[in-house]
């Protein structure tokens, strides 16, 4: 077939039905950008983003034999008044890369009739069919213009004659559970039932069986950011009868939806994780174990005041990843698995210096480091049999190669301990999300954990400790004059800078530091470990300047 030959028979529909929905033109100079987090900004600019990331999901669709395609409409851990759009791959990941630029070209195309001209250049160039068969699913999280985003991209997918489901409100892991389910359907490794209640059957039944004969660890207070995450926890835990999970007691705090107003305000994971404290509402009581999530429930940090000291504790992503591997490094220790399954763990720069050596020194497992953004880290994390994978904000997962899952399966148990090992692993790889990192399956795991361990929080905080650190924002003129190579950690660009920083670092015991421009803000972020907190952050507040002399260059 000539596919520069092939009619768009739907064209005047897509270009009537966008006219209805329209881009903001921003200023000058100025283009939109599908960055780490999809289109994410004020929510009154997305509409018409929202429209044409519907168009281009049809068309990805089409290029993948007519697989679903998933859209997410969320602004995760920004305020009520922000909104987001986001596309979900067949197996659950992330958009793949080079359909990133065609989505950021579909957006700041000039004119209604030019976005049809790129969907049909794209058709040709690509081989794509554009009457073949095309599925987009798509759910949002709570925030009100989640309503005006969905119009916008149901009149897209009417437009391009696309099917489609709309799940509405999820969880953003839910989504993708959902995009992988439905591609899965009927096969040999068909990821769970497609529906929102096959999530939580599924989650449910894992850690059930991942809890067998173990004590849930007195009661778990949730905080869910005003967000998606309540509701569905909530939802969640009617799946889990009382007599199936010995002692479970989670509180949901923080889950009203009704009052928009108050999403992620001074709650939630990434409030934790920049203020370094808990939330003030409710009140800590301390001893409590306790977590967040974020407003689009992907991200999780715990934390707890000790009883004893007064003190506050954190437990970031970095600790959770460390957790996480040493158990699951102990499962297939006595599971007779461990030479046999590659493990490693993966991390970006701003992982914490001391998680780092724990898990290479103590654990004996391998890091790689890569850039900022979980796509980065998912991809990496595919290369092991068992791959951990977090950033330091909370936000990760476990993914298990089908070759590890079949080993948990058809190893031939030759004592009780193997035989619990192995049973424990199977569930866990039920458990864990292997799409994308989830708050709420990573919140059953660190609990299945906890319980397997009989720890408290500070026996898990006392596995290593942190070394003191910093993050600093830093606005400049000009953040794209800062270019970074061996995973972000060094400064190629601007000349000079990275000299300078080095001269810094040099001037403080175990110190290290290095900036980035920021992928999701109009800034650059300067990082800053060192021996004590105040030369932390002495350090930060030195690589800022470099950053703001060479950023105003
Ligand atoms: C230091 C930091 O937390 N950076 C965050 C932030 O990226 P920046 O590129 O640093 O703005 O947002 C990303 C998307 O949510 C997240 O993946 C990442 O970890
Ligand atoms: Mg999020």
């Amino acid at each position: 077939m000539d596919y520069s030959e092939q009619v768009l028979a739907y064209g005047d529909d897509i270009v009537a039905a966008s006219k209805k929905h329209p881009i903001v033109p921003l200023e000058k100079g100025q283009r939109y950008s599908y960055g780490t987090a999809g289109f994410r900004m004020k929510a009154d600019l997305l509409e018409g983003i929202a429209f044409r990331v519907g168009v281009l999901a049809a068309l990805r669709s089409r290029s993948l034999g007519g697989q679903a395609i998933g859209v997410m409409i969320t602004a995760s851990h920004n305020p009520a008044v922000d909104n987001g759009v986001k596309i979900v791959d067949p197996m659950g990941e992330m958009l793949e890369q080079e359909w990133e630029r065609y989505a950021t070209a579909f957006v700041n195309a000039g004119s209604d009739e030019e976005v049809v001209k790129i969907y049909k250049t794209l058709a040709t160039d690509l081989k794509i069919n554009v009457k073949d068969p095309a599925k987009v699913i798509f759910g949002r999280d709570t925030r009100p213009s989640g309503h005006t985003l969905v119009t916008a991209l149901k009149a897209a997918l009417v437009a391009s004659q696309s099917e489609y489901v709309d799940y509405k409100i999820l969880t953003t892991p839910q989504l993708h559970y959902l995009v992988r389910a439905t591609n899965t359907e009927g096969s040999p490794v068909s990821y769970g039932k497609v529906s929102e209640v096959g999530y939580y059957e599924k989650l449910a039944d894992a850690f059930i069986r991942a809890m067998k004969g173990k004590k849930f660890g007195g009661t778990l207070s949730v905080d869910c950011a005003n967000g998606v995450g309540g509701p569905k926890l909530s939802e969640f835990l009617k799946y889990i009868p009382k007599d199936k999970v010995n002692g479970i007691d989670v509180k949901v705090v923080n889950d009203d939806v009704l009052r928009p107003e108050i999403l992620n305000l001074d709650c939630g994971a990434d409030f934790v994780k920049t203020k370094q404290r808990a939330p003030p509402i409710p009140k800590l009581v301390p001893g409590l174990r306790s977590c967040s999530l974020d407003g689009d429930a992907d991200r999780l940090m715990y934390y707890w005041v000790d009883p004893d000291t007064s003190s506050f504790a954190m437990l970031d992503g970095d600790r959770i990843s460390s957790l996480a591997a040493s158990f699951i490094g102990d499962l297939l220790e006595s599971a007779g698995l461990r030479d046999e399954l590659r493990t490693g763990v993966v991390q970006t720069a701003y992982a914490n210096g001391a998680s780092t050596n724990y898990i290479t020194q103590h654990l004996k497992l391998p890091v790689i480091c890569t850039p900022t953004g979980v796509k980065h880290l998912h991809h990496v994390a595919q290369g092991f049999d068992i791959g951990v994978y977090f950033e330091a904000n909370g936000h990760g997962t476990v993914l298990f190669s089908p070759y590890a899952i079949a080993a948990f399966k058809e190893t031939e148990p030759q004592s009780p301990a193997q035989k619990d090992a192995l049973a424990t692993l199977a569930a866990l790889g039920d458990l864990i999300n292997q799409t994308v990192g989830d708050a709420i399956s990573d919140m059953l795991l660190v609990e299945v954990i906890l319980a397997h361990k009989n720890w408290t929080l500070r026996d898990w905080a006392m596995t290593y400790a942190d070394l003191p650190n910093r993050l600093v924002r830093v606005e400049v003129g000009n953040k794209d004059v800062f270019r970074t190579t061996d995973a972000e950690r060094r400064l190629l660009h601007p000349d000079g800078a990275q000299e300078e920083i080095d001269n810094e670092v040099k001037k403080f015991k175990d110190a290290r530091s290095f900036a980035r421009a920021s992928g999701t803000e109009n800034a650059c972020r300067v990082y800053a470990e060192a021996a004590t907190r105040s030369e932390a952050s002495e350090l930060a507040d030195r690589v800022a300047l470099i950053i703001q002399r060479y950023g105003t260059l």
